[in-house]
C-alpha cells in the first residue's frame, strides 16, 4: 500500500507505524453499591494489552461487541482518556502528553454526539473551527467548499443543527472533522441510524477520501456492511483484548464457521440423510437447508444427495460474516464460562 512507504518518514517512530500501541492497557476503578450505605471498589479492565500498528494511509475495521472497549481505544487513541499502562503514539505523538497539538492531525466523528452547535446554522459551526483550529483561510475555504460539494451540503448551509436529519448532520459532522486536513479520521458508528441512501453516501465519501487522499481512517461499526464496503482489515475487540486482526475474509476461518447448500427437492421430504458433520439445520416444504464446515468442498455433499433424491435445484451460501462473528463471541463466551 503506498500508505505505507509514506509512513515511516512522517510518522515520526521508527517501526513506521502511524498509530501503534503497544501493551497499551486501560482500568477504571468503579464503585458499585453492595447494599445500605454499602460501596464497593471494582476493576473493570476496559482495554486488555492491546498491542497493533496502523500505516499511514491503511482504512481499518475496529469491530467488537457492547462493552468490549472500543470506544476507550478511541479516546486514548484522542488523548481524552491516558492509558493506564503500554505505549501508544499516533503520527509520534503521546496522545494524552500532547493531545492540543495532536488535535491539528486527528479528525473524530462520534456517530451517536454532534460536535457542532447545535442552535446554530451549519455554517457558523464551520467558521468557529477555522478560528479555534487555526486554519488558513484559503484553505479553509478550499476544503469547505471541496467537503461541501463531496457530501452535499450546500442547501443546509444556512440551516440550524437541530433542523437537520440524522443523515444530514452526520455529513455535516464529517466535515467538521476535516476542515483542518488531519491525516488521521477515527469514525465511532458514523452509519448508526442512517437510512440506505444516506449510509451509501457516507461510505462512498470515505472510501474517496482513504483513496485519493491517503487519509488513514479507524472505523468502528456495528454495521458489518460498512466494514465489508470499506475495509480490508478488520481488528476484532472482545472483553478488551485483541481477538483478531486481518483480513476480512480470513475471518471465515477464525469463526470456523460452516456454508450452507441449499437444496430444492421435487417434494416435500423428510431430513436428508447427510454424512456427519453436513447436517440438515432447516425444512421448508421442498426446501431444505444443510450446513456443512466452510474449510470442505461441497462437491461430494452434491454428489451424494443428487444420487439419492428428486433434486431439481440447489446453490452454495457463503458464510456471512454477522454469522462468524457471532460464533466467534460465542466461543469466547462458551470457554469463560467452562
Ligand atoms: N468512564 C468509565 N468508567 C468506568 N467504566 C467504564 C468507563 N468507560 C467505559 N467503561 C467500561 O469499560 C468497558 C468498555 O467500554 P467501551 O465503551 O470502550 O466499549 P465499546 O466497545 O465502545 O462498547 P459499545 O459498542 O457499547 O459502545 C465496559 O465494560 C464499560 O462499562
Amino acid at each position: 500500500m503506498s500508505g505505507s512507504e509514506s509512513g515511516s518518514s512522517r510518522a515520526g517512530g521508527p517501526e513506521g507505524g502511524f498509530i501503534e500501541l503497544d501493551g497499551v492497557e486501560k482500568v477504571f476503578e468503579v464503585r458499585k453499591k453492595t447494599g445500605f450505605m454499602k460501596r464497593e471498589r471494582r476493576r473493570v479492565r476496559a482495554v486488555d494489552s492491546i498491542s497493533f500498528r496502523v500505516e499511514r494511509g491503511e482504512m481499518v475495521g475496529y469491530i467488537g461487541p457492547n462493552g468490549a472497549g472500543k470506544s476507550t481505544t478511541i479516546k486514548m487513541l484522542t488523548g481524552i482518556l491516558t492509558p493506564s499502562a503500554g505505549r501508544l503514539r499516533v503520527a509520534g505523538i503521546d496522545p494524552s502528553r500532547e493531545r492540543t497539538r495532536l488535535a491539528h492531525r486527528i479528525g473524530v466523528v462520534f456517530g451517536q454526539r454532534t460536535t457542532l452547535w447545535w442552535d446554530l446554522p451549519l455554517l457558523d459551526s464551520y467558521r468557529l473551527m477555522h478560528r479555534m483550529y487555526r486554519i488558513p483561510d484559503a484553505r479553509y475555504r478550499e476544503n469547505l467548499d471541496r467537503l461541501v460539494e463531496l457530501l452535499d451540503l450546500g442547501d443546509l448551509l444556512d440551516v440550524p443543527v437541530r433542523q437537520l436529519s440524522l443523515g444530514q448532520r452526520m455529513r455535516g459532522d464529517i466535515v467538521a472533522a476535516l476542515l483542518h486536513d488531519p491525516e488521521v479520521l477515527y469514525l465511532d458508528e458514523p452509519t448508526i441510524g442512517l437510512d440506505v441512501i444516506s449510509k451509501s453516501k457516507v461510505r462512498e465519501f470515505l472510501r474517496e477520501l482513504n483513496t485519493e487522499r491517503g487519509t488513514t481512517v479507524l472505523l468502528t461499526t456495528h454495521d458489518l456492511q460498512d466494514i465489508e464496503q470499506l475495509c480490508r482489515r478488520v481488528m476484532v475487540i472482545d472483553h478488551g483484548r485483541l481477538m483478531y486482526d486481518g483480513a476480512l475474509a480470513g475471518l471465515h476461518e477464525v469463526g470456523e464457521s460452516e456454508r450452507t447448500l441449499v437444496v430444492d427437492l421435487e417434494r416435500e421430504l423428510p431430513p436428508i440423510d447427510a454424512p456427519a458433520p453436513a447436517r440438515v439445520v432447516r425444512v421448508e416444504g421442498p426446501r431444505q437447508w444443510l450446513a456443512f464446515p466452510a474449510g470442505e468442498s461441497a462437491a461430494p455433499l452434491v454428489a451424494r444427495i443428487a444420487a439419492e433424491y428428486p433434486l431439481v435445484d440447489l446453490s452454495v451460501r457463503e458464510p456471512d460474516i454477522e454469522a462468524v462473528i457471532a460464533t466467534m463471541y460465542g466461543e469466547q463466551a462458551e470457554r469463560a464460562i467452562s
